[in-house]
């Protein structure tokens, strides 16, 4: 009996360490100056040879992933697959860690995981920049997903520039009950900057500074999202679970992304044990994950 191997690719969350929002475009979308960090909770995609697609998937919040090919990893294959012409019969596994709908880019891992994996399975060799392209279309936060480690996203966030890491940061998550809709928070984000001007975004040199340096108290010094306040109207319980972070000795806390998850950068792996510890006590979270930033993009595991 003969076994076809399949290809294991395993793909980072991200945090938003600045999330500058611009106004509303025509399009729908805003413009951003969006700093991603890679963070190490992660992913993992396996892809092998089926007689048709078909999505399965484990971990925790399995059961909230659609397994129809609205998936964004069973976009990913379709897109790469009509691109060569290519029938695109092959099982998906995702083996979920990353908590979804939490704002930390969960399903666009997804995404660029399986774009990635099928890629490799059909032998294409698809350079980097074809696969970014293809990212760019199944959403703006995977591009980022693909090339991990630190980048600014601008347009819409796809547009990315790798920065300079100089040091390892230190991070608690704490998970909410339940997710949040991106699109949801950018209406939110819209309904509360109506009639007034909203800047044109850039990136905070203070805080690029801080990745290059590896400098944890600037980072937390330099940390912000313009969707936190739109995140914390929708879910008001947010701010107390922000408070229990930082009262239990986190450097800084902001919400991840799009939220709910909440971030707090810890000054060392000590210290995230013990905030995790208090928030979890707090009863203001579901659970919380400890992780270390940068951690690499995409990578073809098995
Ligand atoms: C909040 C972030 O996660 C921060 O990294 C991203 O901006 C969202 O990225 P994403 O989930 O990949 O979002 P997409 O799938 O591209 O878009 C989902 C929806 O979010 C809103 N959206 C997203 C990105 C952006 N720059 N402006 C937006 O207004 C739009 O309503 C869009 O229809
Ligand atoms: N592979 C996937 N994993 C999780 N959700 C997916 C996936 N594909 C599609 N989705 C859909 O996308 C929605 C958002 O899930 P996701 O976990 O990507 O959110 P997120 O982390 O908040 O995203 P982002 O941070 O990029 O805004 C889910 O509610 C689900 O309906």
């Amino acid at each position: 009996m003969s076994v076809t191997a399949g290809v294991r690719v395993r793909v980072p969350a991200k945090v938003n360490v600045q999330l500058a929002v611009g106004a509303a475009r025509p399009d729908g979308f805003h413009d951003l100056a969006n700093v991603f960090l890679a963070v190490g909770l992660y992913d993992e995609i396996t892809v092998t040879p089926a007689d048709e697609l078909r999505i399965t998937c484990t971990g925790p919040d399995a059961a909230q992933v659609p397994l129809d090919h609205t998936n964004l990893a069973a976009r990913a294959a379709l897109a790469l697959a009509e691109r060569h012409g290519i029938d695109p019969r092959v099982h998906i596994h995702i083996a979920k860690d990353i908590p979804v709908a939490g704002g930390m880019a969960g399903g666009s891992a997804d995404g660029a995981g399986a774009l990635l994996a099928c890629d490799t399975l059909w032998s294409l060799g698809s350079s980097r920049d074809e696969l970014l392209a293809i990212c760019a279309e199944l959403g703006s936060d995977v591009p980022f997903s693909l090339i991990g480690g630190a980048a600014l996203g601008t347009g819409r966030g796809e547009q990315l520039t790798p920065l300079e890491v100089g040091g390892s940061f230190h991070w608690v998550f704490a998970v909410a009950d339940g997710g949040l809709s991106t699109p949801t928070v950018f209406r939110e984000f819209d309904r509360r900057t109506e009639g007034t001007p909203v800047p044109a975004p850039s990136a905070d040199p203070a805080l690029l500074d801080a990745l290059r340096t590896g400098d944890a108290t600037a980072l937390a010094g330099a940390l912000s999202n313009d969707l936190q306040p739109a995140a914390l109207t929708l879910r008001p319980s947010l701010a107390d679970t922000l408070t229990a972070g930082t009262t239990a000795g986190a450097l800084a806390s902001l919400v991840s992304g799009s939220g709910p998850t909440t971030a707090f950068l810890t000054k060392d792996p000590d210290a995230a044990e013990e905030v995790a510890q208090a928030l979890l006590t707090s009863g203001t979270c579901r659970t919380t994950r400890v992780a270390t930033s940068p951690a690499r993009g995409a990578t073809v595991v098995g």
